[in-house]
């Protein structure tokens, strides 16, 4: 069956029921029928649900232990101090950024949480990173903490750590449209991903609806790998049936959610999920995701499997820097 009769057969069916989670055990197993069926998992994720859970993902705990180490110190800060790494001071979105400076939602009045954002860099810092030469729009360097000894290596590590993950996974994606593994390499070789930390405080008591921890949003770029702090049930996930899903921490996983730009690249095959988070829990809530998309100066235009006669282009072609910055507009109001 071609993707665009299954992506057809799945709106019909509308068979959202939960997330599934994809055991990555044998993410680098070169064996063809290993990785066929790895692949057959994640594409009927992504055409489903766009949501999933992997494990056994190889990020080691310590890496994330320390960048959400390092990130509640940072945000245990005082609000001056944050203030001067103030996102809107900066080129490109890169920085601080304060609780209810950002608006996910457009019909929401500011997002309950408080972040600092960043992007690739070279753990040993260099003054020209080649990587990111052709970031046009999206270029600017990330801005770090001067008071904070250890904050930049440990979240950079996981940094690192994530995009190596991604870089395992756009293969599995490629397989999954009927492509050759290797037609994300060329598109992804800069390495075009930001992260952010999170810091949700707790919402108890009658909470105005417009004023939520991060409102009804899509991302921006191919994927999201993102690790939620255990224990606490935040994040949830709109499904076909317009109902908010619970999508918990699970113990030993990260979450998988596909972005704005995968839905264009395979022209609305893969599925881009609506999704919120509240921190109802009384206790404050950490939260790190990897936004990890096509390099910056990639034109994202459908790919061929996913277009017919019946399902014509939907989306304008535009560059990933072009798209991500818009969306970033948007998201902080500047
Ligand atoms: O904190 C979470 O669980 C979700 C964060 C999120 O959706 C985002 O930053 O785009
Ligand atoms: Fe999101």
């Amino acid at each position: 069956m071609s993707l665009v009769e299954a992506a057809r057969k799945i709106s019909e069916l509308d068979p959202f029921e939960g997330i599934p989670i994809i055991d990555l055990q044998n993410v680098s197993n070169t064996d063809p029928d290993i990785r066929r069926a790895l692949a057959e998992a994640v594409r009927d994720a992504c055409m489903n649900v766009g949501f999933l859970y992997v494990k056994n993902h190889g990020i080691a705990e310590d890496i994330i232990n320390a960048a959400l180490d390092a990130s509640k110190e940072f945000f245990s800060q005082s609000t001056e101090s944050k203030m001067e790494l103030d996102i809107r001071k900066t080129p490109n979105f890169k920085g601080y950024n304060a609780l209810r400076s950002s608006n996910n939602d457009p019909e929401n009045d500011g997002d309950m949480h408080e972040g600092f954002e960043f992007g690739w860099e070279e753990l040993e810092a260099k003054a020209q990173d080649e990587k990111r030469a052709n970031d046009g729009v999206m270029s600017g360097s990330n801005i770090w903490p001067g008071n904070l000894p250890g904050f930049r290596e440990a979240v950079l590590t996981y940094y690192h750590a994530a995009v190596d993950l991604g870089k395992k996974l756009f293969p599995l994606f490629a397989l999954a449209l009927d492509l050759p593994e290797d037609y994300f390499d060329d598109k992804t070789k800069n390495s075009a991903a930001i992260m952010r930390v999170l810091h949700y405080p707790p919402q108890t008591g009658p909470v105005d609806d417009r004023v939520i921890g991060i409102g009804a949003h899509t991302d921006f770029e191919c994927f999201t790998i993102l690790w939620q702090e255990p224990g606490i049930q935040a994040l949830q996930v709109l499904n076909a049936q317009k109902q908010w899903i619970d999508a918990p921490p699970i113990p030993g996983t990260l979450v998988v959610n596909l972005g704005d730009q995968f839905a264009r690249w395979t022209n609305d095959v893969f599925k881009s999920t609506v999704h919120r988070a509240i921190n109802r829990s009384g206790v404050r809530r950490y939260s790190i995701p990897l936004f990890f998309g096509t390099d910056y100066d990639v034109k994202v235009e459908p790919i061929s499997s996913c277009v017919s006669h019946e399902r014509p282009p939907k989306y304008e072609v535009v560059t990933a820097g072009e798209y991500v910055k818009e969306r970033l507009k948007a998201a902080y109001g500047h």
